[in-house]
């Protein structure tokens, strides 16, 4: 979950006069998801998601996700829908907060991925690769390479609390990731996040894509890579390769790889661990004790990197290479 900002029944009733959704009937926080405050609206046109926008995400963006999630749903992406004011507007204020009411998806993530959800994943991943390919605005990552060490930096002396050592390892990562960080491979609109609790399931299938937030250009194996390390590891820490060949080849399916991609997988895990490992160490160490949030722990993305670091082909994901190249 999280819910930063309250809002009352008053504010809320009085924000929902700008649409045509009728009255008010319930609402309530939703205790998942870590980035912004997400509220379940029932209404008497139905049931919505109202979302306030919170500190990672900059109100100047917010025409890009919002624009992303339709031009999507244009090409056929299952993902929620900006609804708009009676004045058009898709973007709102409440609480102080920039808001927004989507359209409720179908579905539930799951807790427990197969093989078989990693290759829907990484087919409809690729699926939307390919709708975004054609969408006009751009973003660049707010979380990429060169972030990273700022953000490490603003943990400040307190890392090694979490592990001792750990800030000497992440120093030692960061010069390696930004001396060979690949250059020249494909890029396009990637999701940045596509996590099991951001992929909606319904009898089986893959009903949607949710919280595009961290969406942006960068390289599209990248998300790939991220999604290596969210979807293909066990609890017990270790990778599993059907599922990793689940993943790799359901993308494949729907967009081939190049040689240099299928290359680079093992440094772009690497980056991918570190990103997550270092938005999780920032949190762990500065989000207050007693906030409606569950803070995620850095170490299972320290776990992750070790894996990788150990890599020495992308073969060891556990995928047939000409069966994933072009
Ligand atoms: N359009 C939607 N339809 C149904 N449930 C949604 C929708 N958007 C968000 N949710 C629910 O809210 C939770 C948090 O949403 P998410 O976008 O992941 O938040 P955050 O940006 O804070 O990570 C999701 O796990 C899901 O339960
Ligand atoms: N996926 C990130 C945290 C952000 O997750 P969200 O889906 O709740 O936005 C992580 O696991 O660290």
């Amino acid at each position: 979950m999280a819910v930063y900002t309250d809002i009352s029944e008053i504010q809320l009733a009085d924000f929902l006069t700008d649409y045509g959704l009728g009255a008010l009937l319930s609402y309530k926080g939703i205790a998942e998801g870590v980035e912004n405050s997400n509220f379940l609206l029932r209404t008497e046109a139905g049931t919505f998601i109202l979302t306030l926008y919170e500190k990672r995400v900059n109100r100047d963006d917010l025409p890009f996700f919002v624009g992303l999630m339709e031009h999507l749903a244009e090409r056929g992406i299952s993902c929620p829908l900006p609804v708009h004011t009676k004045a058009g507007e898709a973007l709102g204020e409440l609480a102080g907060r920039p808001g927004a009411i989507f359209t409720f998806l179908e579905g539930m993530w799951t807790r427990r991925p197969t093989a078989d959800h990693c290759r829907a994943v990484g087919r409809a991943m690729a699926g939307m690769h390919a709708a975004a390919g054609d969408f006009g605005l751009r973003r660049e990552n707010g979380l990429s390479l060169g972030e990273w060490r700022p953000l490490f930096e603003s943990c400040g002396d307190r890392v090694d609390e979490i592990e001792p050592g750990l800030a000497a390892a992440i120093d030692e990562e960061l010069a390696f990731l930004e001396a060979n960080w690949p250059a020249d491979l494909p890029d396009g609109i990637i999701h940045a996040d596509l996590f099991p609790d951001n992929v909606f399931f319904l009898a089986g299938e893959l009903s949607g894509l949710i919280d595009f937030y961290f969406a942006c250009n960068d390289l599209l194996a990248y998300d790939l890579a991220i999604g290596l390390c969210a979807w293909c590891f066990e609890a017990d820490g270790s990778f599993n390769v059907t599922k990793g060949r689940g993943l790799i080849e359901g993308y494949a399916s729907v967009r081939p790889l190049s040689a240099a991609e299928v290359a680079a997988l093992p440094i772009l895990c690497r980056g991918a661990s570190m990103r997550f490992m270092l938005t999780r160490l920032y949190d762990w160490l500065n989000v207050p004790e007693g906030s409606f949030v569950t803070k995620k722990d850095p170490r299972e993305y320290l776990r992750k990197l070790r894996f990788h670091r150990a890599v020495a082909s992308a073969a060891e994901y556990g995928f047939d290479i000409d069966r994933v190249t072009q």
